[in-house]
Parts: structure tokens; C-alpha cells; sequence
């Protein structure tokens, strides 16, 4: 398309105007449109061949500019589409065809014009998107726990404190829903959650525990049962491919979820532990249906009530995890993998992903609200008490 030779006429008159192009759904092209002012300068026929020369040097703007590219050059070139329209069968020739015939009667001139501008601000926007951002100015505002990034069309999620293993307090599970809810609706293909650090994450910040409200610790049990169901259904509800980059340990409630992931790649220094016995709990994050799923009753009883640690090569090949790298090279690879992922067209994906979980999504609420009581209750044992009062006082450790 950009390698076409074309020949140049003398620019006469400028409109405001207002092209639309029909959606081409082969293509996931959305309507075009096109706003110019009455005021812009005429384009030279130098003007003109000098944008052809730019918009090569240009990196690849994507299908629906370069359809605009497409149909604004034929038209300045020969005039009002002239060709018969390709079958529908043959995708790419029929929207370049919409495109261009959707420019209707639009003078040849103007056409030009409007090459000319276009070009012009991409190769601007280019210049500025070329410069790569210190991660300062990528970060999102309004996040403490958590460094929120959005690039490439991956919003990546990465939960933040190092010093405690990333151990997971009451306004990290809120930070992570906030940030997951705010990911759903960001225009970013595919959505990544992992740790800085060396772990992953150690789980529920178990000093969560002792901050126990003047109502008393019914009450506490309460609201954290509540907290943990509205946090998991976050996890189910996501309405987008959600990928776990498991940079190194993973630990009780940070293991459960990784069930409802789309995709869970490991580094090989990764450790999947669920130690729910041991502190006098019982699973959570629909792990007692997903994880029988995953890998087989006999094998998911070993890790949820015995609270069996599995390295990250037995969690592959079980099942729950999807690919392990080796750590040397975990992040470039896995990076390098999600960067190719995001750019497959985003509806597309987002519509698998909700045909895969809407068949379980009723079902996968149902055992969160179940597992979510169920835990209410053990954490006014004492069995859970003493186990969660042990780690505190350092009398005991995983
Ligand atoms: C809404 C409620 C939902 C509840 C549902 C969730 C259930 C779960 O997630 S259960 C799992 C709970 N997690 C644990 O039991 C892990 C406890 N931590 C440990 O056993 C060890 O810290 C660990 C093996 C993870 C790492 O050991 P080390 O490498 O030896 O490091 P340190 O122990 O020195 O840890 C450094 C620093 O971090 C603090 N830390 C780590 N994990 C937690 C945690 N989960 N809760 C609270 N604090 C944690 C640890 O105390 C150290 O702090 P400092 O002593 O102040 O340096």
C-alpha cells in the first residue's frame, strides 16, 4: 500500500468536511472520521510527494490509518472510486475499496490536502511516541501497594512491597480491586499482575488479623469474609485476558486465585504454597473447585488440606501453571511473549475469554460466597488464632 507511485495535482479549494467509512468488520477498522479546518494551507504538489517519501519512514500505523492513507491517496490521484467493489470474501480489497468510495465526490485537491495533514500529524505523534517515558511518568496516580503501567496495551499490575513479600493488606485487596476495575475499562488488550521483588506474594498480610474494630471480632471475621468475596469476584469477573507473571514465591491467597487467570507463567525460582491446615484455615479464591479441576481431586488434596508446596515445574505440569522460564531469563522472555499477545485484536480476545467464563461465572460466585463463609467462621477458632498469634510473635514460620 505504501509503495504505490502516484501522480500530483494542483490543490484549488478547501472545505470543512467530514469523511465517514464504513466499519469493516473483517479488519475490526471502525468508522473513520476525519475533521478539517477551513483555514489549513493548500497542499503543493512538493507538499504532497514529500508526505508520500514521510509516510514510509513512518512506523506502521495500524489498519484504520492506513485505510485513511489509502483512500485519500487514490482519491487525489484518479478522483472518485472507479472500480467494482471486490466480493465480500475478499476482506482486504473490500475495505480499501470502503474506504476509498466512502470519499464519494470529494475534489482531488482536497483529498491531497488531507493526505498532506494527515501525514503530517502522524509523523509529530510519532516523534513524541518515540521518546520512551522514565516509569515515573508511566506510573499511575492514586496507588500505594501497587506500581499501575499502562504500555504496549498490556496494563500491568505489580503489587509492591518488596520488604514484606508483598504480603497482601486490607488496602492492597482494595487497591488491586480498584485497578482491576479501572483495567477493565482501559483501552489495553490484555491485563498482567505480578511482584517486585523476590516473591510474588506471601499471601494475606497476616497482621491483617490484629486490627480488630471496637464492634469486636465477630465483626472483624465479618467484614474481612466480605472484603475477600468482593475481591475474588473481581478475579471472576474480569472481563479480559488476565495473565499471572510469577516472579518468584507464591503463597496462600496469591496460589488460589491463579485458578481464575487466563494465563500463569512462573518463573522456575517460583513456589506455590497453601498452607491452610497449618493456620488453622480453609481455601479460598474458588480453589476448591478450580484447583480439583485443574490438576484431579487427589492431587488438589494434597496442596489445599495438606498444604503440599509444589515448585513451579510440578505446578506446570499439573496444570496450573501455564509455561515456566527459567529465572535468568523469565522477564524478557515472558514480556516479549505478552507484547506479541496484546497485539492480536482485543475484542476478539475479550469475547473468548467471556464465552470460556460465562458458562462458570454463576457457579464460580456461588463457591466464592460458600468458601467466604466458610472462612468467616475460621477465623474465630482457635486453630486460627494460635497460628496467626505464632507468625506474629515469630513463633513459627512457613
Ligand atoms: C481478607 C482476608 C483474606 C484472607 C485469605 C487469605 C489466606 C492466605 O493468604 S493464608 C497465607 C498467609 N501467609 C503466610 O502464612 C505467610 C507468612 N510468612 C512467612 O511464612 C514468611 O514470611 C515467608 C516464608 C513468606 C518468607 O520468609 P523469609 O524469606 O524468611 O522472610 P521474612 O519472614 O523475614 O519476611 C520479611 C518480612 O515480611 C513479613 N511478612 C512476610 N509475609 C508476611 C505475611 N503474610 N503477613 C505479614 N507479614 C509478612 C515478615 O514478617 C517480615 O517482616 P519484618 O520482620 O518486619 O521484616
Amino acid at each position: 500500500m505504501f509503495k504505490e507511485k502516484y501522480s500530483i495535482l494542483v490543490c484549488n479549494s478547501w472545505e470543512q468536511l467530514e469523511i465517514s467509512v464504513p466499519v469493516c468488520s473483517s479488519l475490526q477498522v471502525p468508522a473513520l472520521q476525519l475533521h478539517m479546518s477551513k483555514t489549513a494551507m493548500r497542499a503543493s504538489q512538493k507538499d504532497f510527494e514529500s508526505a508520500l517519501s514521510q509516510v514510509k519512514r513512518l512506523k506502521d500505523p495500524g489498519n484504520e490509518v492506513k485505510l485513511k492513507l489509502y483512500a485519500l491517496y487514490k482519491q487525489a490521484t484518479e478522483g472518485p472510486c472507479n472500480t467494482p467493489k471486490p466480493g465480500v470474501f475478499d476482506l482486504i480489497n473490500k475495505a480499501k475499496w470502503d474506504a476509498w468510495n466512502a470519499l464519494g465526490s470529494l475534489p482531488k485537491e482536497t483529498a491531497r490536502q488531507n493526505y498532506v495533514d494527515l501525514v503530517s500529524g502522524l509523523s509529530s505523534s510519532s516523534d513524541s511516541s518515540s521518546q520512551v517515558k522514565p516509569e515515573a511518568d508511566r506510573k499511575q496516580p492514586g496507588y500505594e501497594t501497587l506500581v499501575v503501567t499502562s504500555e504496549d496495551s498490556i496494563t500491568k499490575i505489580m503489587m509492591n512491597r518488596p520488604a514484606k513479600k508483598n504480603a497482601i493488606t486490607i488496602q492492597m485487596y482494595n487497591e488491586i480491586m480498584l485497578a482491576l476495575k479501572a483495567a477493565s475499562k482501559d483501552d489495553s488488550a490484555i491485563t498482567v499482575l505480578t511482584g517486585n521483588g523476590d516473591y510474588y506474594s506471601s499471601g494475606n498480610d497476616l497482621s491483617n488479623f490484629t486490627d480488630i474494630p471496637p464492634e469486636g471480632i465477630e465483626e472483624k471475621a465479618k467484614s474481612s469474609a466480605i472484603l475477600l468475596r468482593d475481591f475474588v469476584d473481581c478475579f471472576i469477573d474480569f472481563p479480559k485476558p488476565l495473565i499471572a507473571v510469577v516472579n518468584g514465591p507464591a503463597v496462600g491467597i496469591s496460589v488460589t486465585i491463579l485458578g481464575l487467570f487466563d494465563t500463569v507463567y512462573a518463573s522456575s525460582r517460583a513456589t506455590f504454597h497453601t498452607p491452610f491446615s497449618h493456620l488453622g484455615q480453609s481455601p479460598e479464591g474458588c480453589s476448591s473447585y478450580t484447583f480439583p479441576k485443574i490438576m484431579g481431586p487427589a492431587k488438589a488434596a494434597e496442596m489445599l488440606i495438606f498444604g503440599k508446596k509444589l515448585t513451579a515445574a510440578e505446578a506446570c505440569a499439573q496444570g496450573l501453571v501455564t509455561e515456566v522460564f527459567p529465572d535468568s531469563t523469565f522477564q524478557k522472555e515472558v514480556w516479549t511473549r505478552l507484547k506479541a499477545y496484546s497485539k492480536l485484536p482485543p475484542n476478539a480476545m475479550r469475547i473468548s475469554k467471556q464465552v470460556i467464563r460465562n458458562r462458570e461465572k454463576e457457579k464460580l460466585r456461588a463457591i466464592n460466597a460458600e468458601e467466604s463463609r466458610a472462612l468467616q467462621e475460621r477465623w474465630l477458632s482457635d486453630e486460627c488464632t494460635n497460628a496467626v498469634m505464632n507468625f506474629l510473635t515469630r513463633k513459627a514460620k512457613l
